[in-house]
């Protein structure tokens, strides 16, 4: 469990040496994807005779399951119509929408060569994965966790749980990076220390605003 508090931004950061599995949050830490999921939700709103979201929901809905978000968005109601049509959901309309984050390639692969394991834990729907690999960043993992595969998404600790199982580690063998209260909680959760990514009001054991400024060093 990190224990520090809510940390001072800090430029530099180093990997501990002992993190043998990275788990990564995907929307808004390895793409930039607020306008496509916002526009996502507001075209399916749309075709169902809903209005768009409101400003105040964006954010949880962004961070949220689209399950939990349709139906915070309806007030409960179509929530299967409205995942049904985000299944069948046409994603090249926004890939113009997505972007990866600066240095974030570049981090995963200094990541993967020195002989760790790298995973996603996403409340992003299972067709993250193809998301992730059309931005050409699916390449480095070694497993996505999506809120498909899990019972409960984040902040629920499932996914990052059975992370950790799958490479047979501990909580103290990872390293969680995210971006919301939800990345927050689920790693605390599960007892992973957890570093927060351009996002100062989270309670972190470092804060990072710039992927190029992380030092990776051999894993012991
Ligand atoms: O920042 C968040 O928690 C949302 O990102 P996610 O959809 O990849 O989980």
């Amino acid at each position: 469990m990190h224990g520090t508090g809510c940390a001072a931004r800090a430029r530099h950061a180093t990997i501990p040496d002992d993190a043998r599995v990275v788990v990564f949050d995907c929307d808004g830490v390895l793409i930039d994807s607020w306008d496509s999921i916002i526009s996502i939700y507001n075209c399916i709103l749309a075709d169902l005779g809903f209005a768009p979201l409101k400003q105040e929901i964006q954010r949880t809905c962004f961070i949220g399951s689209w399950r939990d978000g349709f139906a915070l968005a309806m007030d409960g109601a179509n929530v299967e119509r409205a995942m049904e049509r985000l299944r069948s959901f046409d994603y090249s309309r926004v890939s113009g929408l997505i972007h990866v984050m600066p240095g974030i390639d570049d981090l995963l692969a200094r990541l993967a060569a020195s002989g760790r394991k790298l995973a996603v834990n996403t409340n992003g729907a299972s067709e993250q994965r193809q998301i992730l690999a059309r931005v050409d960043l699916l390449k480095h993992f070694d497993i996505v966790v999506t809120a498909d595969d899990v019972t409960h998404p984040k902040p629920n600790p499932s996914g990052a749980l059975s992370i950790l199982a799958a490479f047979e580690a501990e909580p103290d063998d990872a390293l969680f990076i995210g971006d919301s209260s939800n990345d927050q909680k689920a790693a605390d959760n599960a007892g992973i220390p957890f570093w927060a990514y351009n996002n100062p009001r989270l309670c972190a054991d470092e804060h990072i605003t710039d992927f190029a400024l992380v030092e990776v060093p051999p894993l012991v």
